[in-house]
């Protein structure tokens, strides 16, 4: 089978990857970072009264030129309105959102006012007209859509959605994304190692990636090499409603790489397998039943790199949210030999200059068990195949992994 183009395994990946039509509903508290399953109508007006924007006095502005001296007519306060309309050359105190009595067409602000001993209030300025007054409705209408589906619910959207007067929201599910190690070798962090033994990291990684994107993990913890125990974490998938299921390792050609054959027994569907990229290529895509199989290489780099150009896009489409941009170009700093028919993502270095203009250096150790060099990188320096070699100053594309 000749390698997959990488643009075309993405492409693939993500043909068919939409949010779930049926939302999840959240109480409000709960929906940050959520996106939004639905439009939202405002269940209520905003203000629902033409409101003070200031603590003053609201008056008649034509009886409040600078000098004049109004009755204290009463009080309208926030909760606590003024019951009746505002009477001839007078005054009602108010504060900042309480409702502007009827025939009230200013506010004066308080520190414009001097309140005399006998109750009475001197203007010593002139309000202009509707000043500080927020007529009814210019926040929101009852009935209009406030917030549209497939916003992420922010602090902004969530302070609306709760003025708006909804207390639940419907939500995007979120993707369920299983997460299954594979290995005789591994074990977890924190345990004792025997000889021969190493520790599952990437699956962590690959995980919080997803969980980054909006998934919600189904840790299926670590399977040996032998099919048993791979039939049995695939069911588990399948029984806990797993949109994606992530295998990491046992992704090769070796004897003990029985991933896709275990996939295939419990009835996968192979969409591809390996691709022109570097690392990463022993890439599987597939489908069992509903349920999408992405099948990464165990060695560290290379699950991560796919996870970050394959996992993140499919858990980002099947969350409803927006798509990524997270390419940029940058400077090389270092020259770059001649690429073969691989695309490379190369761990690099980014810097900002004064000007904005990004700068990117490869490291010199690039093999893909690398992990503490996959740490330190901030961007990956995509070499595209077959490209000419590089010179410093030379502009290249970047995937920024972190600022
Ligand atoms: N004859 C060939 N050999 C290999 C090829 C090939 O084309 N022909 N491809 C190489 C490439 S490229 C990669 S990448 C690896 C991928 O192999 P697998 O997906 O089968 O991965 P494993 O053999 O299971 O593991 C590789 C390496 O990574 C370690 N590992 C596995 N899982 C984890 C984990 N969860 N956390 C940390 N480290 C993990 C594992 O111990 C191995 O050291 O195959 C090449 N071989
Ligand atoms: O593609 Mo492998 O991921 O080169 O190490």
């Amino acid at each position: 089978m000749a390698l997959m183009p990488v643009d075309e395994a993405l492409r693939r990946i993500l043909e068919d990857a939409a949010a779930p039509q049926e939302p999840e509903m959240l109480p409000l508290a709960r929906t940050s970072g959520r996106v939004l399953a639905r439009d939202i109508k405002a269940l209520r007006t905003h203000p629902p009264f033409a409101a003070s924007a200031m603590d003053g006095y609201a008056v008649r502005a034509g009886e409040a030129s600078a000098g004049a001296i109004l009755t204290l007519q009463g009080e309208s306060a926030a909760g606590h309105g003024h019951d009746g309309a505002l009477a001839p050359k007078s005054a009602i105190r108010i504060f900042t959102g309480a409702p502007v009595p009827e025939g009230a067409d200013a506010i004066v602000i308080q520190e414009n006012t001097d309140k005399l001993d006998d109750g009475s209030v001197r203007i010593n300025e002139a309000p202009v007209p509707g000043r500080y007054i927020r007529d009814a409705g210019i926040d929101f209408e009852t009935g209009k859509v406030g917030l549209e589906a497939g916003r992420l619910l922010d602090a902004g959207a969530i302070t609306f959605a709760a003025a708006m007067n909804h207390a639940t929201l419907p939500v995007v599910r979120k993707p369920r994304v299983a997460i299954l190690a594979t290995g005789d070798e591994l074990r977890l962090p924190g345990e004792e190692l025997g000889p021969g033994q190493i520790i599952a990291s990437n699956t962590f990684g690959v995980a919080a990636l997803a969980r980054e994107a909006g998934a919600e993990i189904i840790d299926l913890g670590i399977a040996a090499d032998r099919m048993e125990a791979l039939d049995s974490a695939i069911d588990s998938a399948l029984a806990q409603g797993a949109d994606v299921l992530v295998t990491i390792g046992g992704a090769s050609v070796g004897d003990h790489d029985l991933v896709q054959k275990a996939l295939t027994g419990r009835g996968m569907a192979l969409d591809f397998w390996r691709i022109a990229m570097r690392p990463g290529k022993p890439l599987m895509s597939g489908r069992l039943g509903g349920m999408r199989v992405l099948g990464l290489p165990g060695n560290p780099a290379s699950s991560l790199v796919c996870a970050h150009l394959f996992l993140e896009p499919l858990v980002t489409r099947l969350g409803g949210r927006p798509d990524p941009d997270r390419m940029k170009k940058a400077i090389l700093t270092k020259d770059m030999p001649e690429n073969d028919l691989r695309q490379d993502y190369i761990r690099a270095d980014l810097a900002t200059g004064p000007d904005g203009t990004l700068s990117a250096t490869p490291f010199d150790r690039q093999d893909s068990s690398l992990m503490k060099v996959f740490a330190d990188a901030r961007c990956l320096i995509v070499r595209p195949p077959f490209a000419l070699p590089a010179k410093p100053g030379s502009t290249c594309s970047v995937l920024v992994l972190r600022p």
